[in-house]
């Protein structure tokens, strides 16, 4: 693409050579640096957007989970929109904070912990956030039983949370009690938290859809602070599974033929019954940590053993887990 720059500046002859007149030297300097900025940014074949390997690090992180498509494209505009933003800023042209707290909507086992534990990384390595890390918290940890105890508490999270993300879990609990609740005080202490850092805290409200949708629309101030909404779908049926293989090879197990019908069959027959304690891809993760710990029993009194069997996972190392799973419930 041709380019061309209209300057207006008077010169005068010093030593037989042009020079900008001493009146308006320096003006000349910042057009002509302008110019040259102009020139590098739209002449010169550069990478569009360079990503340093931490952050491509992550990057891929957060590819290689499953499905989530709509958190993927989310991220591509935020580091889309802090490159361009640095850009602008270059051609000291305005520049509007961002603001990045999030409402994430979805059932348990859905990802939304696990998208924000990256997302923080990924913020801190963009220098939009100073550190990037993830404090998780809940009603409890936030409301206290007394007078003064609750904005003590939740000052405590904020505390902690600073440079990085507070992640609230089921945060409409925070409104169970209505106006005469402490509750509110949290909510209260929170927001003029979001105002008074808004270069160092993101806020992220998290739970079910509707619960959620509920709490914002009888808290109209609090839903215009939140701009960016995100759903986390309950997963399908391939979709477990492909985050089922995926933990067993990140693990260096294989599935037998028969482990794999017999584990498409059992998350189909989970989905359908529909019942409110489904938790997506903590229940696979469960699955298979347990059938893990099966075959490890399986084998362990056995004297011969190869490399194959001991990656093995079979049918009856995963029919062992059906009714137990819930009982197995394990931190992430
Ligand atoms: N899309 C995915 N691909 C691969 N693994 C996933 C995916 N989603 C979730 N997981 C895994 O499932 C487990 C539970 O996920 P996570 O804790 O992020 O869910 P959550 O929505 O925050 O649940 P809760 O609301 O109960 O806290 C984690 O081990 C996580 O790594």
């Amino acid at each position: 693409m041709k380019q061309t720059a209209k300057l207006r500046v008077t010169y005068r002859m010093e030593d037989n050579q042009l020079q900008p007149s001493p009146e308006n030297a320096s003006r000349t300097e910042d057009a002509l640096e302008v110019v040259a900025k102009t020139r590098q940014a739209v002449d010169e074949p550069h990478d569009v957007m360079e990503t340093p390997p931490n952050l491509q690090q992550l990057i891929n992180e957060l590819n290689r989970l499953v499905g989530l498509g709509n958190v993927k494209e989310l991220v591509r505009e935020i580091r889309a929109y802090v490159e361009i933003s640095r850009r602008r800023q270059s051609f000291q042209l305005k520049n509007d904070g961002l603001v990045l707290h999030m409402v994430f909507k979805g059932n348990p086992g859905t990802g939304k912990t696990t998208v924000a534990r990256i997302l923080g990384k990924m913020l801190a390595e963009l220098q939009v956030l100073p550190k990037g890390h993830l404090v998780e918290v809940e009603r409890a940890d936030l409301v206290g039983e007394f007078i003064g105890q609750t904005a003590q508490r939740t000052r405590e999270q904020l505390k902690k949370a600073m440079g990085g993300i507070l992640f609230i879990d089921e945060a409409y609990s925070l409104a169970r009690g209505g106006n005469k609740d402490f509750g509110k005080e949290a909510i209260d202490t929170l927001v003029k938290a979001m105002e008074d850092n808004k270069n160092d805290l993101i806020l992220i409200l998290a739970g079910y859809e509707q619960e959620m949708e509920k709490f914002l629309r009888t808290n109209p101030g609090l839903r215009s602070r939140f701009p960016i909404h995100l759903n986390f779908p309950d997963y399908s049926c391939n979709e477990l599974l492909d985050i089922a293989l995926m933990m067993i090879k990140e693990r260096q197990y294989q599935l037998t033929a028969g482990a794999l019908d017999y584990l498409r069959r059992h998350l189909q027959e989970q989905i359908d019954k529909n019942t409110s304690n489904f938790s997506n891809a903590r229940l696979v993760r469960n699955l298979i940590e347990r059938a893990i710990r099966r075959q490890a029993l399986r084998l362990v009194d056995k004297r011969i053993y190869g490399r194959d069997e001991l990656m093995q996972i079979m049918r009856e190392d995963l029919m062992a887990t059906q009714n137990e799973v819930n009982v197995w419930t394990m931190p992430d």
